[in-house]
């Protein structure tokens, strides 16, 4: 198992977003976390993440985790590759400057305009090619298909086929395609 996850609650203020709840990832498995608007989808990435602390429960991770945030963020005034080149440094990876100039390649974006100038659909694409460069064990999507347009589309879906191949991965979405692309589908319901 890359995640297991038991009896995991989690409280904001008075109100139980997330409340015994059991969630398990095996390798070469891709999921759908499905359920309402404000059901507790992206809080419940953020505690597998680690950048949400749970209010009970235990979570066990075997491997690196990756997150793709909805929206996800950057440096507003670097450049895509100097972004990639500055995730790269902070896993301790050397700067591979035609590893970086393939990867923006790969999702078509430019080298030098600063992230500030990008659309919401080129942020989505710099976010998979950062992700797909620093290539975890537990691949974590929230809302990955929101603002990309067809080719983008396919390009996570290659995206999805990797980190299947290579570790697991969970996406949070509304959108129903996905549903037969996964291996398994888990409904979050209001607690
Ligand atoms: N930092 C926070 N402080 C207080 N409440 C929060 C916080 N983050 C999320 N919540 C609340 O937790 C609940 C679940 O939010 P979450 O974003 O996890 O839902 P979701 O299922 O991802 O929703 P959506 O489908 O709209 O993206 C919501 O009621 C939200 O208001």
């Amino acid at each position: 198992m890359l995640i297991e996850a038991q009896a995991v609650a989690k409280r904001y203020g008075r109100d139980w977003v997330l409340r015994d709840l059991d969630f398990q990832l095996a390798k070469h498995e891709a999921v759908a976390l499905v359920g309402p608007n404000g059901v507790g989808k992206t809080t419940l990435l953020r505690v597998l993440a680690g950048l949400v602390r749970p209010t009970q429960g235990s979570i066990k991770l075997v491997g690196r985790v990756g997150f793709l945030a909805n929206p996800p963020a950057f440096h507003r005034h670097f450049s895509g590759a100097e972004n990639l080149h500055y995730a790269l440094r902070l896993d301790g990876r050397a700067d591979d400057r035609a590893e970086i100039d393939r990867a923006l390649k790969q999702v078509g974006l430019p080298h030098d305009k600063p992230v500030l100038s990008y659309s919401s659909g080129m942020k989505k694409r710099l976010a998979m090619a950062r992700l797909r460069l620093q290539n975890p064990d537990i691949w974590l999507l929230d809302e990955p298909e929101a603002a990309l347009d067809v080719q983008g589309r396919g390009l996570l879906e290659d995206l999805v086929n990797f980190a299947r191949a290579s570790g697991g991965v969970v996406i949070a979405t509304h959108d129903k395609s996905w549903l037969s692309l996964v291996d398994r589908v888990v409904e979050l319901r209001a607690t």
